[in-house]
């Protein structure tokens, strides 16, 4: 690693306007990036995982600027963008015209779907080529000879240069499209899902391809997939994304043995084991990606952690504290509808007792036991039901919103460092500084 990364983020963000009415006013703001920092060294791939939603993407076109940032700094050590040049800004966020143009040569982006690059129009060599004479090279015989070459790197051949984009399967595509990322030498590729369309059986191919070059052309890459296996393949370290944010960052190989965030580990139980007969605890995600209109307080993971911790007074079983939660959250925040599950509940035996039955449901329906361990919070949860049944929901949530409460949404972990540039934000391993592994393990059953 050198001294100067290649790429410096530093507590990037990009939060989209939410705009209403006539007039547009802005009511508030979708944070899809919101504060991430991490180094791309020369040379390196880091791998950027997370799921839907979690702001990859935006990430990657705001670091590249393909869309404005609206926050923080992008600092951008390559060739051709002037970095080198005393007194120029080496932060990409605020490059003019011309700084930009030249980074545009230095950092180039693949998507995920090849044709988005590709006009149908125009021959694969002309488009490869294309670029080469936007930044300046005048001499068409030249042009088309590095082209040929490049085509032959890609794994296709130099008589390919004449044909069209429709006459190409998608993996090959994938190939142009590598072709015409890497025809203006960057230093930087921003590779977004890059092989998540292609049938898995063409996936390994591109993925070897793509290590090759690198190594061929010294490239560092930015490497965003939701699929952490490919993540695995490809990257020297791997960033963990959720809601805006990198919760863990760290080396590929310690983040996937060691894992530090919840989250991660979550994630990393839902990866297809090479041996499926050996056994493992897997851990449910539930719930759908909060909004990044309105991300839940502090830890943006606890809504859905399987670790979320429990206050001092309690002493429950884990999974108990989960539903707990999402009991109270439903009640609080609405997602329960006490009549339609008493209306359906209604269509039973006429003999059974109603209420006595819509308790059952709704400790079903949260996998709440008929009893919960610990006596107290049984007591405040039986009051909590009581009044739902009487359709007393004001009461209902002033009883758990007083009474259940995690230290986890009262306010923001910060990074705890476990050495060798792994860290993680999560209060479990900031507060007793032990890991996630010397833990009892968590299974959703
Ligand atoms: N132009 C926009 N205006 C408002 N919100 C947006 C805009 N673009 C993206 N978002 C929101 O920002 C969040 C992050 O989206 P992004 O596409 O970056 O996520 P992602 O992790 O790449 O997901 P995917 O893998 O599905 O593309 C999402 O909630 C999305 O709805």
């Amino acid at each position: 690693m050198t001294e100067r990364p290649l790429l410096s983020v530093r507590n990037l963000e990009k939060h989209y306007p939410i705009k209403q009415g006539i007039l547009s006013r802005q009511v508030g703001a979708a944070r899809a990036v919101d504060g991430i920092s991490f180094d791309i060294a020369e040379g390196e791939t880091l791998g950027l995982v997370g799921e839907s939603g979690c702001g990859k993407s935006t990430a990657a076109t705001s670091i590249i600027r393909l869309e404005e940032p609206t926050g923080g700094e992008v600092l951008f050590n390559g060739r051709n963008s002037a970095a080198a040049k005393a007194g120029e800004t080496n932060d990409v966020t605020k490059f003019g015209d011309a700084q930009l143009k030249a980074f545009r040569r230095d950092a180039q982006m693949i998507f995920q779907d090849p044709s988005s690059s590709l006009d149908p129009r125009m021959t694969v060599g002309g488009s490869v080529a294309e670029l080469l004479e936007v930044h300046g090279m005048t001499d068409k015989k030249r042009r088309r000879a590095i082209v040929e070459n490049l085509l032959e790197d890609v794994g296709l051949s130099a008589d390919d240069y004449d044909r069209y984009p429709h006459e190409f399967s998608g993996g090959q595509k994938q190939r142009i499209a590598l072709a015409r990322a890497l025809v203006l030498n960057p230093d930087l590729v921003v590779a977004d899902e890059p092989v998540s369309a292609l049938d898995v059986s063409i996936r390994a191919e591109i993925l070897s391809l793509m290590n090759d070059l690198q190594e061929k052309y010294g490239l560092s890459m930015l490497f965003i997939s939701h699929d952490l296996s490919v993540i695995r393949e490809v990257s020297d370290r791997v960033a963990v994304m959720y809601l805006g944010e990198i919760v863990e960052i760290g080396d590929t190989e310690e983040l996937f043995s060691n894992p530090q965030h919840p989250y991660t580990e979550a994630l990393l139980s839902a990866v297809p084991r090479p041996d499926p007969r050996r056994k493992r605890d897997d851990i449910e995600l539930k719930g759908i990606v909060p909004s990044p209109t309105d991300p839940p307080s502090g830890c943006r993971f606890h809504t859905r952690c399987h670790r979320v911790i429990q206050p001092d007074e309690y002493d429950l079983e884990q999974s108990e504290w989960r539903s707990l939660l999402n009991f109270r959250d439903g009640v609080v925040k609405g997602g329960l509808d006490v009549e339609a599950t008493r209306e359906l509940l209604s269509t039973g035996p006429a003999e059974t007792d109603a209420d006595a039955e819509l308790e059952a449901e709704l400790r079903r329906e949260y996998d709440l036991p008929e009893r919960l361990s610990d006596r107290a919070a049984e007591r405040t949860l039986g009051e909590s039901i009581d009044h739902v049944v009487a359709g007393e929901m004001a009461e209902a949530r002033e009883v758990l919103s007083s009474a259940f409460v995690t230290p986890c949404e009262q306010e923001a972990p910060s990074y705890t460092d476990h050495g060798d540039g792994h860290r993680s934000k999560c209060f479990l391993t900031q507060e007793g500084g032990e890991s996630l592994q010397n833990r009892a393990s968590v299974r959703n059953d």
